[in-house]
């Protein structure tokens, strides 16, 4: 977290070392969704065209709150948090305008996710034709802005303990990316765990027959990630329930695996997240050893809402 806001947001924030860090309670508030909003927001996910009402009805009762709150701030102030969202918004926002108002010459040190958008939305070539409509798609906006196998685990350690370790002991980006077994595993992870399963769409812009089904242009298609894993006609002959790295090593059909999705809108945060998971994952590795924990047989406890969320994992962790 404390990485995502430094590096997507340009804000400082230190939530490893605090756990009662503002940030880290919103953010936490933000993807637990509650039953209703998880609807509406599925909702819109397969009728785009009701997004701008469905969107007015969920922050239809923060802006009443904030209202209420600006006409009788000692009412409602202590009773009644602001929506986390709207929260963390406020701070985007406010760092936003920070750099938007500071000259060129003082940002261009900045060179975060944050800068990038900024420059590409205020970039003079895009500014002076945004009157042309093909011209105004172009810019961005700001709301666009394992049970533990120890064969496995060993295997792993292996190849983390024989890269060639600098004097400091750091980890770097080639060496992390270097590791072909942990990219292995890692591609296993999100072949079985694929994170994000349901919130994804695509309009279809053409008709079109696919498995003799008729596609009509317009029509919003969601793919079934989960159903695409577990096929076994695109993962076998391994059964694709057993967690197998080594499967990775055949060549699949290029559409088999999307846990980041597919095309020109796929997550832009891939190569950061695939970085991240690998470094921590080796990190971890490193200095510790994943035992079976107390509950173990009650596997890996998840919900599957927009995300697959954690509720429990039974492990345990010895020093090495
Ligand atoms: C393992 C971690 C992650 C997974 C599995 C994941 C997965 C996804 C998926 C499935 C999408 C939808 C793409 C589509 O509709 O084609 C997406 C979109 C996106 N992701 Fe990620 N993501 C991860 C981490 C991250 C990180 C770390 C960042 C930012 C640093 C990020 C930023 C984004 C953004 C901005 C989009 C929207 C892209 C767009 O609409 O053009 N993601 N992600």
């Amino acid at each position: 977290m404390d990485v995502i806001c430094r590096c997507a947001f340009g804000m400082d924030t230190d939530m490893q070392n605090d756990i009662d860090n503002a940030f880290l309670r919103k953010s936490q508030l933000t993807v637990d969704q509650n039953p209703e909003q998880l609807f509406l927001i599925k909702l819109g996910n397969l009728m785009p065209f009701l997004i701008p009402v469905l969107t007015y009805i969920i922050t239809g009762q923060a802006l009443l709150l904030h209202l209420f709150r600006k006409v009788a701030p000692t009412w409602f102030s202590p009773q009644i948090e602001e929506l986390a969202r709207f929260w963390i918004l406020k701070r985007v926002e406010s760092v936003i305008n920070t750099r938007m108002s500071s000259k060129s010459n003082e940002r261009q040190n900045r060179v975060d996710l944050l800068q990038l958008m900024i420059d590409a939305s205020t970039h003079d070539d895009i500014k002076d034709d945004v009157n042309d409509e093909s011209m105004e798609s172009k810019k961005l906006h700001y709301d666009e802005v394992v049970t533990t196998r120890s064969d496995i685990q060993d295997k792993l350690r292996a190849e983390i303990d024989e890269q060639e370790w600098n004097d400091e002991n750091q980890l770097d980006y080639d060496l992390v990316m270097n590791m072909m077994y942990m990219d292995l595993v890692v591609r296993e992870v999100l072949r079985m765990y694929p994170i994000i399963i349901t919130s994804i769409s695509r309009e279809c812009n053409t008709s079109t027959t696919v498995c003799g089904y008729q596609i009509e242009k317009g029509s919003i298609i969601q793919p079934d990630i989960l159903a695409v894993h577990y096929d076994p006609d695109l993962w076998g002959p391994e059964d694709p329930n057993l967690f197998l790295p080594e499967r990775h090593h055949v060549k699949r059909h290029p559409m088999a695996y999307m846990p980041f999705c597919i095309g020109p809108r796929n997550c832009v945060g891939m190569r950061f997240a695939l970085m991240e998971l690998k470094m921590c994952l080796t990190q971890l590795l490193r200095h510790y050893t994943i035992l079976p924990g107390e509950n173990i047989e009650e596997g890996f406890k998840h919900r599957e809402t927009l995300a697959i969320q954690p509720d429990a994992i039974y492990v345990k962790l010895e020093k090495r």
